[in-house]
């Protein structure tokens, strides 16, 4: 596993967060998207290296639906950079972790991506992220 790829917060209104972190930040975001399978719509923001990714639920079945239900507002998931997905699932997998999806899928930003179950990472959504080429 490489550096933090991406932070994701899950948000009720994109549209008046873009606002809000674009004053916390001082920039506007670069790029928004929606990702159907995961039922989000995304904004990415760059802040020195790093990146925040912002969700919004597109429907009620939608992972941040759920978890805004429950926990509202907040860190959703830690996305880190990994060079071979299938490579690092197996690693995983061998190593107990719990993977919610073994076939990776395609993210948004150019990614195929992997969660863990957060029961299995102390409470913490894990996403593994590889670019593709
Ligand atoms: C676009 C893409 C990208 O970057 O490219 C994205 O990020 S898409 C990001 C959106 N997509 C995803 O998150 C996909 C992977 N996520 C999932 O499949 C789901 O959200 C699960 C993680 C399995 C949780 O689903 P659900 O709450 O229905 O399952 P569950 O009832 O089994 O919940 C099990 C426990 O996990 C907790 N839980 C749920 N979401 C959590 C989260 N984000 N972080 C930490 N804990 C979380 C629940 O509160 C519950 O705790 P208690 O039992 O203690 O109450
Ligand atoms: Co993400």
């Amino acid at each position: 596993m490489n550096k933090i790829e991406h932070i994701g917060i899950a948000v009720k209104n994109i549209e008046s967060s873009n606002l809000l972190f674009a004053k916390l930040f001082g920039k506007a975001h670069y790029k928004t998207e929606a990702v159907i399978s995961e039922g989000v719509k995304t904004s990415f923001f760059k802040v020195g290296p790093n990146k925040i990714e912002l969700l919004e639920a597109t429907n009620p079945e939608s992972p941040i639906a759920k978890f805004i239900e429950k926990k509202g507002e907040g860190i959703h998931h830690i996305a880190f950079d990994v060079e071979d997905i299938e490579k690092e699932v197996k690693r995983l997998v061998n190593e107990g972790f719990v993977v919610l999806n073994e076939i990776p899928k395609k993210g948004a930003d150019n990614k195929l991506v992997v969660f863990l179950h957060p029961k299995t990472t102390n409470g913490v959504l894990i996403e593994l992220c590889q670019e593709i080429i």
